[in-house]
This record gives structure tokens, sequence and C-alpha cells, in this order.
């Protein structure tokens, strides 16, 4: 791994650090940059929150992204809940930031578009889901 100085990014060995920054500054959040995703805090990836209305749209984003995983051969460190995806790109070996998880990471950005991403508070969240069935329930 080697650390660029920009951008503390850590990159896996073999890439081209420099491209690479360029290529993730965009996908950033930050007021010049308007990106959703944050590097982790061991700046080896990229990590960012989708949300959709419903569960339906979500797994079928989740599908979409799994398909171009099995294509391009390079998978996700993610978790889900309901309308809830948060998806981490980062390669293991050799260990650090890859131009396959940028790629997946503006793959992940158009193909949210595509399923009708929303905010948070427009999806339903498990909250919501809590009161249906929980709390208002006999
Ligand atoms: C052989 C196979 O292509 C490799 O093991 C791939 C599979 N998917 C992968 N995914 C990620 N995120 N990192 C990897 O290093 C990686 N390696």
């Amino acid at each position: 791994m080697r650390a660029i100085d920009e951008l503390s990014i850590s990159v896996s060995k073999g890439e081209d650090a420099k491209a690479l920054a360029e290529r993730v500054t965009p996908l950033l959040q930050s007021e010049a940059n308007g990106g959703k995703w944050q590097l982790t805090p061991t700046s080896d990836g990229l990590t960012r929150t989708f949300r959709f209305k419903t569960f339906k749209k979500t797994w079928g984003f989740m599908t979409a992204v799994a398909e171009r995983c099995g294509e391009v051969r390079h998978h996700p460190e993610w978790s889900n809940v309901f309308t809830k995806t948060t998806i981490t790109w980062t390669t293991h070996a050799p260990r650090g930031l890859s131009g396959k998880d940028v790629d997946m990471a503006e793959f992940c950005d158009e193909t949210a578009r595509e399923f009708g991403e929303v905010e948070e508070g427009e999806s339903k969240g498990c909250g919501d889901f809590g009161k249906e069935v929980g709390a208002g329930a006999k």
C-alpha cells in the first residue's frame, strides 16, 4: 500500500496512484465535489449508504450490483437492513484501493439512480416498520 499525500489514500500495489486520486476526488463527499462516498478510516476503501423507497427497489439495486460483481470478479463488503444498504469497496489482495473499487463505486452511483435512489427520510426505515407491526399492534 502507498499513501497519496493530497488525498491520503492507501492504494493497492501496482495502481497508478495519481490517476486513481483524480478519479476518486469527484466521488468524495465535500462541498467542492458533491460526491457521496467517504474514505474508510483506514483510507483503503470507499464507503457510502444508499436508500430506496421500498425493499423491492433495494433488492433490485443489490441484484444489479451483484451481477456486475460476478462479471468483473470484484466483491463488496456490504450490509442491508430493509431499504438501507451500506457498501464499502476495497481491494483485499493486494490490499488497498484499486481501479476496480472506483469502477464499482461509479457503477453503484449510476445503478442507484436507475433504481430511484431517495434521500434519508424518504425511504421506509426500520423505525416506520416497527411502528406498523410493533408498537401500535395489539
Ligand atoms: C480470484 C478472484 O478474482 C479474486 O480473489 C478477487 C475476487 N473478488 C475480490 N473482491 C475484492 N473486493 N477484493 C479482492 O481482492 C478480490 N479478489
